[in-house]
């Protein structure tokens, strides 16, 4: 009877791919009506890998174009690529005051963090202005990406941050504490030249890259259903060594032999602004 009961339990926690472990440990049996069901692992891709690269680099450039002005040492690098934009780009203007201009400008919403509508889950992610369509990249989580063999104990302690990815990748969002201190000092290991190939400033209440607050996107409920849900996007060989300093994860490891993997957020339906921005934190594959 124990045993029984022990081996569906342990069937059911196998079947759970996308998973914020202490959340998911008190809430399993919870809201169970609000689980994303996916038939097979490469069919929990909503868009196209393509399309989420054209989002960022569009997004990216036009960031480039408005820190290149504050960053004098990394003008001379940018020359070359800045003058390979699109005229579609070019209509964006010179210098967008802030992050979040270019987000407006480039992808036609922005998003920020504020106050959940749900009473107890603390920040939530709202569309603030514009208009979301379905199939937008809409957040990115953030942090430092461990393969499935590294160690993660003492920074999962208490941390509601980790997130799993289907390949049992995990993702430590956290910005305080060790997993702070983790991400900067790999962000600072693994500069190349002249060239970030990270950032660190969704550590800080501003993010240069304002789509990095995805690790505040709340579990959805029975009331408030999921408008965006998670995919998993390994960074190509060919993304501009220039813009990878607007990514917002980083490898724990030196000596990873893979791609660097992010994670993005992209809408289920549209979405406008004053909506905030559910995810479903389980996802099964069958
Ligand atoms: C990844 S964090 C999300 C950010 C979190 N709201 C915060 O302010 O730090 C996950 C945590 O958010 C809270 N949370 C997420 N969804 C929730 C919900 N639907 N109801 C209540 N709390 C929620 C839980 O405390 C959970 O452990």
């Amino acid at each position: 009877m124990f045993r029984t009961a022990l081996k569906r339990f342990q069937n059911k926690w196998k079947s759970y791919r996308h998973r914020f472990v202490p959340w998911i440990i008190l809430n399993l049996s919870k809201n169970e009506k609000t689980l994303r069901q996916v038939t097979e692992r490469t069919k929990d891709k909503l868009v196209s890998d393509e399309e989420v690269s054209q989002s960022l680099l569009k997004l990216f450039r036009v960031l480039l174009r408005s820190h290149g002005a504050d960053h004098g040492e990394l003008r001379a690098a940018q020359t070359h690529f800045l003058s390979q934009v699109t005229s579609e780009e070019e209509q964006y203007g010179r210098n967008p005051a802030c992050g979040h201009d270019a987000m407006l400008q480039s992808l036609g919403f922005c998003i920020d963090r504020q106050p959940s509508t749900l009473p107890f889950a603390g920040t939530g992610v709202y569309v603030t202005k514009g208009f979301v369509p379905k199939g937008a990249t809409v957040a990115m989580y953030p942090g430092t990406v461990y393969q499935a063999y590294e160690p993660i104990l003492l920074q999962s302690i208490r941390n509601p941050f980790v997130f799993r990815c289907i390949d049992g990748v995990l993702i430590d969002g956290n910005d305080k504490g060790i997993s702070k201190m983790v991400f900067k000092s790999c962000s600072g290991r693994d500069r190349v030249g002249p060239f970030m190939m990270s950032d660190t400033s969704w550590l800080t209440a501003t993010p240069q890259n304002p789509l990095a607050v995805g690790q505040y996107v709340n579990n959805c409920s029975n009331e408030w259903p999921a408008n965006v849900c998670y995919q998993e996007y390994d960074v190509p060989d060919e993304f501009p060594i220039e813009l990878h300093q607007y990514l917002p994860n980083v490898n724990y490891s030196q000596d990873t032999r893979r791609p660097l993997r992010c994670v993005v957020l992209v809408s289920l339906r549209d979405i406008t602004a004053g909506e905030e921005l559910f995810s479903n934190y389980y996802t099964i594959v069958r």
